[in-house]
């Protein structure tokens, strides 16, 4: 059985990282992964994740998603420039009323979370139509499909992102090439506390006091209950990842959160699209109590299901 070759971006934390080393960990040894990074002198945790496949089923490569040149060069480093399955990950997140934001800002998102995909893919592609053989993977985002209040230019990039995989996959349909969107809601990572760190520093003062008020008091003020409550694991997603990648039908989307699924349902049970902005309107400002009650019930269940696999642990042990 040849290995198939897996390069993946942004591994340095988070979903990238921990996709890296459960892929090389594959009990089978299915694959050889490419692990890439913008930063090398930020492998270490990755070093330490990836344990003894380093060198084995797993190297670490340099690669920034918005820089052509190095996109380049790490596709000419592998042996035949040969990529079977290319998981763009990469990406940053943006939070904040848009008046308080530079168009700087903004197309740094675009330029990291679109164009990062679009120049990975442009460089992959034609190698993989001409071997008619490759599966592209990206991590979108439940954001993919729905837009969150003052997520806007986050969304409106991996709106991107989703638009640009839906035209691409007819084409790469003729050439048997699949390509799979992965949709996370909430995950614990760097990104939850960089984007909340950002979020907390923003100038309001460009806002007017509704929209700061409701950035301030409602928005940050659920975030973290949001994560704690939603938020799955970077190893949950690479678990989903892995089987995505494992199957020989992959499906074009595939939304890794249970529990997040009631909301991204209600983009497709109202073709006229009023459903979603509505509930989530009401969810905020109408129904707030309910809201949060919600929120603290699954709190508390996640909380008793934690403990009692704890426990089953300890009486196992
Ligand atoms: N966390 C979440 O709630 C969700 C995240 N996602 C998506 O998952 C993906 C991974 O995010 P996550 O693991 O959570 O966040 P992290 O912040 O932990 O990881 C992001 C990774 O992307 C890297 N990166 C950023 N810019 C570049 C670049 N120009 N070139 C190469 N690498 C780059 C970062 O590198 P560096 O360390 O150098 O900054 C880091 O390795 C993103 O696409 C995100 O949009 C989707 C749904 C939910
Ligand atoms: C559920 C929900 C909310 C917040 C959702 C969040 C914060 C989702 C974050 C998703 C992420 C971070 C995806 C990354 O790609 C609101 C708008 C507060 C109120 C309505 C219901």
């Amino acid at each position: 059985m040849t290995q198939k070759v897996v390069l993946i971006t942004g591994c340095s934390s988070g979903i990238g990282l921990s996709l890296a080393a459960r892929i090389a960990k594959d009990e089978k040894k299915r694959f050889m992964v490419y692990a890439t990074m913008r930063n090398l002198s930020k492998g270490e945790a990755l070093v330490k994740a990836a344990g003894r496949t380093l060198g084995r089923t797993l190297e670490i490569k340099q690669l920034d998603v918005c820089d052509e040149d190095s996109i380049r060069a790490c596709v000419d480093s592998l042996p035949d420039r040969r990529v079977d399955i290319l998981i763009s990950n990469a990406g940053m997140g943006l939070i904040g009323p848009i008046e308080c934001q530079s168009i700087g800002e903004m197309k740094t998102v675009m330029d990291t979370n679109f164009f990062g995909l679009v120049r990975l893919v442009k460089e992959i592609l034609p190698d993989m139509k001409r071997r008619k053989r490759g599966h592209i993977v990206v991590i979108s985002s439940v954001m993919g499909i729905q837009g969150i209040l003052f997520n806007d230019i986050y969304a409106a990039s991996k709106f991107a992102v989703e638009g640009f995989c839906e035209s691409l996959a007819v084409q790469a349909l003729r050439f048997q090439l699949n390509i799979s969107l992965i949709e996370p809601g909430p995950v614990i990572t760097e990104f939850e506390r960089k984007v909340y760190e950002e979020g907390l520093k923003t100038d309001l003062s460009k806002a007017d006091e509704v929209t700061a008020d409701m950035f301030t008091n409602i928005y940050l003020k659920n975030y973290k209950q949001i994560f704690e409550t939603l938020g799955q694991t970077a190893d949950d997603i690479a678990e989903h990842t892995l089987k995505i990648i494992s199957m020989d039908n992959p499906p074009f989307r595939h939304q890794t959160n249970t529990l997040y699924t009631p909301m991204t349902t209600l983009k497709y049970a109202d073709p006229n699209g009023d459903l979603p902005i509505d509930t989530f309107y009401k969810m905020v400002f109408e129904h707030d109590k309910i809201f949060n009650a919600s929120l603290n019930f699954l709190k508390l269940l996640r909380w008793r299901s934690r403990k009692s696999f704890t426990l089953e642990k300890d009486n196992n042990n």
